[in-house]
């Protein structure tokens, strides 16, 4: 695993937004995924509440999402919501910049409107859209995006697919696989007390592909990467640190 360990939440942070203030200097449209959950707010509440929220030139940037849960864009759980309201309610956007999945359409519907829209906005390389950096989160059970433990079809070709939370029934839209591992980079972000044991377990055991898949799903021919605070690193032995 190639873990990057931040001496605290504040300086991960700075960094991703540093990332983020160079790509928005590109003379191309940066394509950047977004991941769900809890993580990523402390990221949006930082962009939000700092001088990135003015310098950051978000006209470069377009933002996607790595999953998202099939509720109202309203919805406590919707993951675009959460990222509106921290963030985009508070910076100057270009609303075509802010690729949603939509969680309110009918499940196999947006899956395939979001493919497409993928395909039409994002350069394509080697015969597949290519984004320029996709962040991930991980859960407690090893699972990023919506690729759960024991649900991993690391052979489907197609961009997206339906996934099934697997506690709570909950449908949702998510990148496949085939689709995240083609990325210039991949950054999991993974911060908190409550992900020292899953960061612990698969940084030392031999998992199989289905164990935890955010320790096999890596860039192909890009870098991968694993931001980890204080806290999330905690149970890591010395030779991992
Ligand atoms: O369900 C989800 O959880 C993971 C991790 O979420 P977190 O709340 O522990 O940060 C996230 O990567 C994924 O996008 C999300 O839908």
């Amino acid at each position: 695993m190639n873990n990057i360990i931040f001496d605290s939440t504040q300086s991960l942070l700075e960094q991703l937004a540093n990332e983020l203030l160079r790509l928005s200097e590109s003379e191309q449209p940066i394509h950047i995924s977004l991941s769900g959950g809890s993580t990523p707010n402390l990221l949006f509440d930082y962009l939000a509440n700092s001088h990135f929220s003015t310098t950051i030139n978000w006209q470069q940037l377009h933002f996607w999402w790595g999953d998202e849960r099939c509720v109202a864009a309203e919805d406590p759980e919707s993951n675009y919501g959460q990222c509106k309201q921290r963030l985009f309610d508070h910076i100057t956007i270009p609303e075509d910049n802010i690729h949603r999945i939509r969680g309110e359409n009918l499940p196999e519907d947006e899956a395939i409107r979001y493919a497409r829209e993928i395909q039409l906005s994002v350069p394509v390389h080697d015969g597949l859209p290519q984004f320029d950096w996709i962040i991930l989160g991980m859960g407690g059970d090893g699972h990023t995006a919506s690729i759960f433990p024991g649900q991993t079809n690391y052979e489907e070709t197609n961009l997206t697919f339906i996934a099934t939370q697997p506690q709570s029934g909950q449908l949702r839209i998510s990148k496949t696989a085939h689709l995240i591992e083609h990325s210039k980079r991949i950054t999991y972000l993974v911060m908190g007390a409550s992900k020292a044991d899953i960061i612990y377990k698969i940084n030392t055991q031999n998992n199989s592909r289905d164990l935890y898949p955010a320790a096999h799903i890596s860039a192909k021919t890009g870098l991968t990467q694993f931001y980890l605070d204080p806290e999330s690193s905690t149970l890591l032995p010395k030779g991992k640190k």
